[in-house]
Protein backbone atom coordinates (compact mmCIF):
# COMPACT_ATOMS: atom_id res chain seq x y z
CA UNK A 1 0.00 0.00 0.00
CA UNK A 2 1.48 3.88 -0.94
CA UNK A 3 2.26 6.13 1.89
CA UNK A 4 1.71 9.68 2.04
CA UNK A 5 4.94 11.67 1.52
CA UNK A 6 3.71 14.92 1.55
CA UNK A 7 0.06 15.31 3.05
CA UNK A 8 -1.36 19.31 2.19
CA UNK A 9 -4.77 20.47 4.20
CA UNK A 10 -6.97 23.31 3.69
CA UNK A 11 -3.92 24.96 3.51
CA UNK A 12 -4.48 28.91 2.73
CA UNK A 13 -0.72 30.61 2.11
CA UNK A 14 0.46 33.94 0.80
CA UNK A 15 2.23 37.39 1.61
CA UNK A 16 -0.78 39.02 3.51
CA UNK A 17 -3.55 37.52 2.09
CA UNK A 18 -4.34 33.76 1.14
CA UNK A 19 -3.13 33.88 -2.63
CA UNK A 20 -5.67 30.40 -3.37
CA UNK A 21 -8.74 29.10 -1.63
CA UNK A 22 -7.78 26.49 0.71
CA UNK A 23 -5.84 23.64 -0.72
CA UNK A 24 -6.19 20.36 -0.38
CA UNK A 25 -3.82 17.22 -1.79
CA UNK A 26 -1.61 14.06 -1.04
CA UNK A 27 1.64 12.86 -2.93
CA UNK A 28 1.75 9.62 -1.89
CA UNK A 29 5.61 8.49 -1.86
CA UNK A 30 6.91 7.83 -5.43
CA UNK A 31 4.48 9.80 -6.89
CA UNK A 32 5.73 12.98 -9.04
CA UNK A 33 3.24 16.18 -9.20
CA UNK A 34 3.84 19.16 -11.45
CA UNK A 35 2.63 22.00 -10.26
CA UNK A 36 1.13 24.75 -13.32
CA UNK A 37 0.17 28.21 -13.37
CA UNK A 38 0.60 31.49 -14.67
CA UNK A 39 3.09 34.00 -13.66
CA UNK A 40 2.71 35.63 -10.48
CA UNK A 41 -0.13 33.03 -9.17
CA UNK A 42 2.00 31.50 -6.60
CA UNK A 43 3.99 28.31 -7.70
CA UNK A 44 7.49 29.63 -5.82
CA UNK A 45 5.40 31.15 -2.88
CA UNK A 46 3.66 27.69 -2.06
CA UNK A 47 7.01 25.66 -2.77
CA UNK A 48 8.52 28.01 -0.25
CA UNK A 49 5.44 27.51 2.03
CA UNK A 50 5.55 23.65 1.64
CA UNK A 51 9.30 23.65 2.92
CA UNK A 52 8.58 25.99 6.00
CA UNK A 53 10.97 28.95 4.78
CA UNK A 54 7.11 31.27 4.52
CA UNK A 55 4.86 30.43 7.19
CA UNK A 56 1.47 28.99 6.28
CA UNK A 57 -1.38 31.03 7.00
CA UNK A 58 -4.01 28.30 7.53
CA UNK A 59 -4.44 24.53 7.39
CA UNK A 60 -1.65 22.19 7.62
CA UNK A 61 1.47 20.97 5.44
CA UNK A 62 2.17 17.21 6.87
CA UNK A 63 5.17 15.32 5.23
CA UNK A 64 7.07 12.11 6.06
CA UNK A 65 10.33 12.83 6.21
CA UNK A 66 12.88 15.46 5.08
CA UNK A 67 12.60 17.56 2.18
CA UNK A 68 14.95 18.95 -0.36
CA UNK A 69 14.56 21.94 -2.48
CA UNK A 70 16.18 23.36 -5.81
CA UNK A 71 15.01 27.05 -5.84
CA UNK A 72 14.93 28.83 -9.29
CA UNK A 73 17.93 31.01 -8.97
CA UNK A 74 20.70 30.47 -6.72
CA UNK A 75 23.32 33.46 -6.04
CA UNK A 76 25.61 32.39 -3.87
CA UNK A 77 28.47 34.77 -1.51
CA UNK A 78 31.64 33.15 -2.34
CA UNK A 79 33.56 31.97 -5.26
CA UNK A 80 32.75 28.20 -4.56
CA UNK A 81 33.63 25.44 -6.73
CA UNK A 82 30.98 23.11 -8.47
CA UNK A 83 32.22 20.20 -6.82
CA UNK A 84 31.94 22.56 -3.58
CA UNK A 85 28.45 23.23 -4.46
CA UNK A 86 26.94 19.53 -4.98
CA UNK A 87 29.27 18.62 -2.02
CA UNK A 88 27.31 20.83 0.48
CA UNK A 89 24.14 18.59 -0.53
CA UNK A 90 25.60 16.07 1.68
CA UNK A 91 25.66 18.51 4.62
CA UNK A 92 23.21 16.52 6.29
CA UNK A 93 25.49 13.10 5.50
CA UNK A 94 28.73 14.73 7.44
CA UNK A 95 29.68 14.77 11.06
CA UNK A 96 30.28 18.17 12.62
CA UNK A 97 33.69 19.42 12.12
CA UNK A 98 34.38 16.59 9.78
CA UNK A 99 35.75 16.62 5.98
CA UNK A 100 33.39 15.03 3.40
CA UNK A 101 34.23 10.92 3.18
CA UNK A 102 35.37 9.74 -0.23
CA UNK A 103 31.71 8.38 -0.65
CA UNK A 104 30.63 11.83 -0.49
CA UNK A 105 32.60 13.07 -2.72
CA UNK A 106 31.83 10.02 -5.21
CA UNK A 107 28.83 10.73 -4.76
CA UNK A 108 28.38 14.27 -5.83
CA UNK A 109 30.99 13.22 -9.19
CA UNK A 110 28.34 10.90 -9.72
CA UNK A 111 25.49 13.23 -9.76
CA UNK A 112 27.46 15.79 -11.66
CA UNK A 113 27.90 13.01 -14.06
CA UNK A 114 24.21 12.21 -14.24
CA UNK A 115 23.51 15.63 -15.81
CA UNK A 116 26.78 15.02 -18.26
CA UNK A 117 28.41 18.16 -16.14
CA UNK A 118 31.32 16.37 -14.64
CA UNK A 119 33.56 18.45 -17.10
CA UNK A 120 32.66 21.69 -15.18
CA UNK A 121 33.74 20.32 -11.44
CA UNK A 122 36.35 22.52 -10.94
CA UNK A 123 34.55 26.02 -12.70
CA UNK A 124 33.61 28.67 -10.14
CA UNK A 125 29.68 28.60 -9.84
CA UNK A 126 28.83 32.12 -10.51
CA UNK A 127 31.20 32.12 -13.81
CA UNK A 128 28.57 29.85 -15.28
CA UNK A 129 25.90 30.00 -17.94
CA UNK A 130 22.01 30.23 -15.96
CA UNK A 131 21.51 27.25 -17.77
CA UNK A 132 24.66 25.65 -16.44
CA UNK A 133 24.16 26.52 -12.74
CA UNK A 134 20.49 24.82 -12.67
CA UNK A 135 22.09 21.80 -13.69
CA UNK A 136 24.65 21.76 -10.72
CA UNK A 137 21.85 22.69 -8.78
CA UNK A 138 19.92 19.86 -9.39
CA UNK A 139 22.99 17.63 -9.05
CA UNK A 140 23.32 19.14 -5.41
CA UNK A 141 19.90 17.88 -4.70
CA UNK A 142 20.47 14.37 -6.09
CA UNK A 143 23.06 13.81 -3.22
CA UNK A 144 21.18 15.00 -0.53
CA UNK A 145 19.16 11.62 -1.04
CA UNK A 146 16.23 13.34 0.67
CA UNK A 147 12.60 11.43 -0.08
CA UNK A 148 10.68 14.02 -0.91
CA UNK A 149 12.24 16.68 -3.59
CA UNK A 150 10.87 20.25 -4.04
CA UNK A 151 11.64 21.76 -8.35
CA UNK A 152 11.03 24.96 -8.46
CA UNK A 153 10.92 25.32 -12.85
CA UNK A 154 13.76 23.08 -12.78
CA UNK A 155 13.93 22.98 -16.69
CA UNK A 156 13.54 26.82 -17.16
CA UNK A 157 16.81 27.70 -18.28
CA UNK A 158 17.59 24.63 -20.20
CA UNK A 159 17.81 24.00 -23.86
CA UNK A 160 15.49 21.15 -25.20
CA UNK A 161 18.21 18.02 -24.96
CA UNK A 162 18.70 18.92 -21.09
CA UNK A 163 14.93 19.21 -20.15
CA UNK A 164 14.75 15.64 -21.36
CA UNK A 165 17.58 14.54 -19.41
CA UNK A 166 15.92 16.32 -15.96
CA UNK A 167 13.08 15.28 -16.85
CA UNK A 168 14.01 11.64 -17.77
CA UNK A 169 16.32 11.86 -13.75
CA UNK A 170 12.91 13.31 -11.94
CA UNK A 171 11.07 10.01 -14.02
CA UNK A 172 14.14 7.73 -12.78
CA UNK A 173 14.44 9.16 -8.91
CA UNK A 174 10.43 8.19 -8.71
CA UNK A 175 10.42 4.75 -10.47
CA UNK A 176 13.64 3.70 -8.77
CA UNK A 177 14.17 4.82 -6.15
CA UNK A 178 10.44 5.69 -4.35
CA UNK A 179 11.28 9.78 -4.62
CA UNK A 180 8.22 11.70 -4.37
CA UNK A 181 8.73 14.93 -6.69
CA UNK A 182 6.83 18.11 -7.01
CA UNK A 183 7.93 20.32 -9.78
CA UNK A 184 6.94 23.97 -11.49
CA UNK A 185 6.49 24.42 -14.84
CA UNK A 186 5.08 26.53 -17.28
CA UNK A 187 5.12 23.36 -20.10
CA UNK A 188 1.85 21.14 -19.68
CA UNK A 189 4.23 19.02 -22.32
CA UNK A 190 6.31 18.39 -19.01
CA UNK A 191 3.44 17.10 -16.88
CA UNK A 192 2.12 15.19 -19.69
CA UNK A 193 5.63 13.54 -19.87
CA UNK A 194 6.27 12.73 -16.17
CA UNK A 195 4.13 13.81 -13.91
CA UNK A 196 1.32 11.19 -12.23
CA UNK A 197 -0.27 14.15 -10.49
CA UNK A 198 -0.64 17.81 -11.09
CA UNK A 199 -2.18 21.04 -9.50
CA UNK A 200 -3.52 23.46 -11.88
CA UNK A 201 -3.89 27.17 -10.45
CA UNK A 202 -6.02 29.09 -12.60
CA UNK A 203 -6.85 32.84 -11.92
CA UNK A 204 -9.16 33.84 -9.22
CA UNK A 205 -7.83 31.64 -6.20
CA UNK A 206 -9.29 28.53 -8.33
CA UNK A 207 -7.22 25.39 -8.79
CA UNK A 208 -7.68 21.70 -9.35
CA UNK A 209 -5.70 18.45 -8.59
CA UNK A 210 -5.66 14.90 -9.64
CA UNK A 211 -4.34 12.36 -12.11
CA UNK A 212 -2.55 14.16 -14.97
CA UNK A 213 -4.75 13.34 -17.74
CA UNK A 214 -8.21 14.46 -16.03
CA UNK A 215 -6.31 17.81 -14.80
CA UNK A 216 -3.68 19.00 -17.91
CA UNK A 217 -7.40 18.65 -20.27
CA UNK A 218 -7.80 21.30 -23.04
CA UNK A 219 -11.01 22.40 -21.29
CA UNK A 220 -8.71 23.41 -17.89
CA UNK A 221 -5.86 24.79 -20.13
CA UNK A 222 -7.93 27.15 -21.52
CA UNK A 223 -9.31 28.10 -17.99
CA UNK A 224 -5.24 28.30 -16.65
CA UNK A 225 -3.60 30.12 -19.85
CA UNK A 226 -6.79 31.66 -22.00
CA UNK A 227 -5.88 29.95 -24.83
CA UNK A 228 -6.55 27.77 -27.07
CA UNK A 229 -4.68 24.66 -26.52
CA UNK A 230 -5.24 21.22 -28.34
CA UNK A 231 -3.55 17.45 -27.22
CA UNK A 232 -2.79 15.63 -30.22
CA UNK A 233 -1.53 12.18 -30.19
CA UNK A 234 0.94 11.54 -32.76
CA UNK A 235 1.44 7.63 -33.57
CA UNK A 236 4.19 5.53 -31.68
CA UNK A 237 4.23 8.11 -29.22
CA UNK A 238 2.23 7.11 -25.44
CA UNK A 239 2.37 11.11 -24.23
CA UNK A 240 0.37 13.27 -26.32
CA UNK A 241 1.17 16.75 -27.73
CA UNK A 242 0.33 20.07 -26.78
CA UNK A 243 0.04 22.66 -30.01
CA UNK A 244 -1.17 26.33 -29.56
CA UNK A 245 -3.99 27.43 -32.25
CA UNK A 246 -3.11 30.58 -32.57
CA UNK A 247 -1.25 32.83 -34.85
CA UNK A 248 0.43 36.36 -34.06
CA UNK A 249 -1.50 39.20 -35.59
CA UNK A 250 0.88 40.76 -38.86
N1 LIG B 1 8.77 38.56 -1.04
C1 LIG B 1 7.54 38.87 -1.45
N2 LIG B 1 6.79 39.78 -0.78
C2 LIG B 1 5.53 40.08 -1.18
N3 LIG B 1 4.91 39.51 -2.24
C3 LIG B 1 5.62 38.60 -2.95
C4 LIG B 1 6.96 38.24 -2.60
N4 LIG B 1 7.40 37.30 -3.49
C5 LIG B 1 6.38 37.11 -4.36
N5 LIG B 1 5.32 37.89 -4.04
C6 LIG B 1 4.03 37.94 -4.76
O1 LIG B 1 3.35 36.70 -4.55
C7 LIG B 1 2.66 36.32 -5.74
C8 LIG B 1 3.10 34.93 -6.16
O2 LIG B 1 4.47 34.97 -6.56
P1 LIG B 1 5.26 33.66 -6.97
O3 LIG B 1 6.70 34.02 -7.13
O4 LIG B 1 4.93 32.57 -6.02
O5 LIG B 1 4.61 33.33 -8.40
P2 LIG B 1 5.01 32.21 -9.46
O6 LIG B 1 3.75 31.50 -9.83
O7 LIG B 1 6.12 31.36 -8.95
O8 LIG B 1 5.49 33.14 -10.66
P3 LIG B 1 6.50 32.86 -11.91
O9 LIG B 1 5.84 31.82 -12.77
O10 LIG B 1 6.51 34.20 -12.57
O11 LIG B 1 7.83 32.43 -11.35
C9 LIG B 1 2.96 37.40 -6.80
O12 LIG B 1 1.88 38.28 -6.83
C10 LIG B 1 4.20 38.08 -6.27
O13 LIG B 1 4.23 39.43 -6.66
Amino acid sequence: MKSAALRVNQLTYGYRAPLFEPLTFCCQKGEIWAVLGRNGLGKSTLLDTLTGTLPALGGCVENAGGIGIVAQHCQLPFPYTVSDVVLMGRAQHVKLFAQPSLQDQQRATQALEQLNIAQLASRSFSSLSGGQQQLVMIARSLVTECQMLLLDEPCSALDLANQQVVLQLISDLAHQQGCSILFSTHDPLHALQIATHTLLLLPEGEWRAGPTNSIVTEENLFLAYGLPLRKLSVENHHTPFIAPLFSIRR
